[in-house]
């Protein structure tokens, strides 16, 4: 029997098979494999240069790997395609530093992100249809920001404006998250609701985040994979990653 495209149920979101990728001779990726769930909540650490900035380039089509398989959905070959075809794709990005539009109220910079067809001058002067101001809405609950709707993005704490970066994310309802850092600068209580506003996103996404800060890993709650030097050096829960001897040489052993 066959299937159509749209009643396809792909078993991988994001699928990389043997990838490698060269700076100079330098292998900054060394035949990674990595197979990310619909739906999974994904966390990605490793030491300084183990390659994770570099993977993330590859995903998004920023960097083009030497060699090595990287799929959407199963079907999708994403060295075949651009930044902004990916991006039309379904797969959003977020840098660690946030790109929030500062003289915009929170309302504003969500309402901006909605879709990208509207400029400023029409999000400032048009009024939203009904259903595009509900996304909004259901978004600022989302990211806890309904009571900061009105104010600056520049009178926000930098991970309020974090969090408004990811809920601009969300607009463009991406169906693969990738998430650098969200922690980096973050006080212990915006770390946590950090960790749960990710979690929450989960429920309806899939998420990618790599990150250093293991209080929040931990948090997190999910499947980690340790990246060194440019490969898997071991996958599953925190405890069991954080065990493995392989783990802790590359953590302490520097
Ligand atoms: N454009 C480039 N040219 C040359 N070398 C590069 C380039 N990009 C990355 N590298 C090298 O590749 C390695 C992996 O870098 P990458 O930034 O991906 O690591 P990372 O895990 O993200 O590190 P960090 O945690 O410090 O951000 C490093 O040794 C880095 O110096």
């Amino acid at each position: 029997m066959s299937v159509s495209v749209a009643e396809y149920k792909p078993k991988s979101i994001l699928y990389l098979n043997g990838v490698t990728k060269s700076f100079d001779g330098f292998k900054a990726i060394n035949n990674l494999s990595l197979d990310i769930r619909p739906g999974e909540l994904r966390a990605i650490i490793g030491p300084n240069g183990a390659g994770k900035s570099t993977m993330m380039d590859i995903i998004t089509g920023k960097t083009k790997p030497d060699e090595g398989e990287v799929k959407f959905k199963d079907l999708t070959d994403l060295t075949k395609h651009d930044e902004a075809d990916i991006a039309n794709l379904g797969i959003g990005r977020k840098f660690q530093k946030p790109t929030v539009i500062e003289s915009l109220t929170v309302w504003e910079n969500l309402e901006l992100a909605l879709s990208g067809r509207r400029g400023v001058w029409q999000t400032l002067f048009f009024k939203l249809a009904d259903s595009d101001a509900e996304r909004v809405a259901s978004t600022l609950t989302l990211v806890g920001l309904e009571e900061r709707k009105a104010d600056y993005a520049q009178n926000l704490s930098h991970g309020q404006k974090q969090w408004l970066e990811i809920g601009m994310l969300i607009m463009q309802d991406p169906e693969l998250l990738l998430i650098d850092e969200p922690a980096a600068g973050m006080t212990d209580y915006e770390t946590l609701q950090t960790a749960k506003l990710l979690k929450d996103i989960s429920q309806k996404h899939s998420v990618v985040v790599v990150e250093h800060d293991m209080d929040f890993i931990r948090a997190l709650d999910t499947k980690v994979t340790v990246l060194h030097e440019g490969s898997v050096l071991a996958e599953g829960t925190l405890d069991v990653v954080s065990a493995d001897p392989r783990v802790i040489e590359v953590y302490l052993g520097r």
